[in-house]
């Protein structure tokens, strides 16, 4: 099965975790945390501030990986590296998504959330509550 390589930003503030709904394509509705696929000659943090520039009109910088999630899709496996970000720049536009919220640990899992993002969720969730 062919890989798809993604990288994805957690960005939190105060305590607060920004989450985004696609407003387009396969997974339209569903909700994920902004990035997309690694281009060539890029490295995963390169891709996450390129990603979240485009998709949000805002500078971010990468604190740390946080987890890298590997899935099973019926057509493609996913390996997406998820990086803890904070914002630098910018007031989070939603350029591309259709609606965005900021979840924290008691309504992280409020959203329905894309099929591979369940575990990620629920370790985000253990980390906000050990904060
Ligand atoms: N950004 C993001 N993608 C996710 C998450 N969870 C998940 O399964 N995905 C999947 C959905 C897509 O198959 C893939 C991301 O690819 P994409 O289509 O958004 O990539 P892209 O922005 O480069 O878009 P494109 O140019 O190919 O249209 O990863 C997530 O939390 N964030």
């Amino acid at each position: 099965m062919k890989t798809v390589r993604v990288v994805a930003g957690i960005i939190i503030e105060d305590g607060k975790v920004f989450a985004t709904q696609r407003g387009y394509g396969e997974f339209k509705d569903g909700w994920e945390f902004p990035g997309g696929k690694i281009e060539q000659g890029e490295t995963p943090e390169e891709a996450v501030v390129r990603e979240i520039m485009e998709e949000l009109d805002t500078e971010v910088e990468v604190k740390e990986l946080f987890d890298t999630v590997e899935y099973d899709y019926p057509k493609f496996h996913l390996s997406m590296d998820c990086f803890i970000c904070k914002i630098k720049k910018g007031d989070l536009v939603l350029k591309e998504h259709e609606a965005a919220k900021w979840l924290t640990k008691e309504t992280l899992h409020t959203v329905d959330w894309l099929p591979a993002d369940y575990g990620l969720v629920e370790k985000l969730r253990e980390m906000l509550s050990l904060q």
